[in-house]
């Protein structure tokens, strides 16, 4: 957990002087606003809460849960009549449930949570590691298990968007199984330079995060972040 101590070398990329200027058409920072998924957020930041993993886990699926919300104002809704027990109504009823993707393993719990409201959802995963020993941050994308995407609508979610590589990476190697007709990348935590990097490399995606971040630290952590999600919901690893 060193690697997650602030350093006098917090460096890798510094915080910019001012807020960069997102296209709030494309990028969408959910706790900007007050709501509850402000209060889920600073526990999931909480050094103290983060001991109850269970509490972790959960709080990462109730912003997948928000966000899912958030984003299905954006998809399209067929009208239905449906019987009542006394009459019928008149509904709108989700057109088709988009692709839910994730990156092992720490995006497993956000992805629990869009999966709870996007319930007929077909899902895909991938598993990233990044390369040691180079001066870039270079990332792996070694397992890939997907449905056809072509003419889909795909969601896109890992819990902290940092340089950015392994989602553009994780997302490049899933157009092999077809091109979605709409893309959403969702995160709960994002570096300015994750942002900037995502919304330049794939310019087609929505971003949905919870916050935008001050910087990377020189080990590409995000601060002040919340550490490192994988390990706080499934334990420390080798
Ligand atoms: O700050 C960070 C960056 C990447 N992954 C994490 O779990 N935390």
């Amino acid at each position: 957990m060193d690697a997650l101590k602030p350093t006098s070398a917090d460096s890798l990329a510094a915080a910019p002087a001012a807020a960069p200027a997102y296209d709030s058409d494309r990028v969408h920072v959910v706790c900007a606003e007050p709501s509850i998924a402000n209060h889920f957020l600073a526990e999931l930041r909480d050094v103290t809460v983060q001991q109850d993993s269970l509490r972790f886990r959960r709080n990462l699926q109730r912003l997948g849960e928000i966000m899912a919300y958030r984003i299905s104002s954006q998809l399209s809704y067929t009208d239905k009549t449906v019987k009542t027990p006394l009459g019928e109504s008149s509904s709108k009823h989700l057109h088709d449930f988009p692709v839910l993707a994730t990156v092992l393993r720490a995006g497993l719990p956000f992805h629990q949570g869009f999966l709870n409201y996007f319930d007929q959802s077909p899902s895909a995963f991938a598993a990233a590691y990044r390369i040691e020993g180079t001066a870039q941050v270079q990332v792996q994308v070694d397992y890939l298990s997907a449905p056809s995407l072509d003419e889909r609508v795909l969601i896109l979610v890992d819990p902290m968007l940092a340089s950015g590589k392994s989602l553009v990476q994780t997302y490049r190697a899933m157009l092999r199984f077809g091109t979605p007709r709409q893309v959403h990348i969702a995160a709960v935590i994002a570096s300015p330079q994750g942002v900037e990097y995502v919304t330049r490399e794939v310019p087609e995606a929505n971003l949905w995060v919870a916050a935008i971040d001050d910087h990377l630290n020189d080990q590409a952590y995000i601060v002040p972040g919340l550490g490192d999600a994988g390990d706080l919901s499934y334990g420390s690893k080798l």
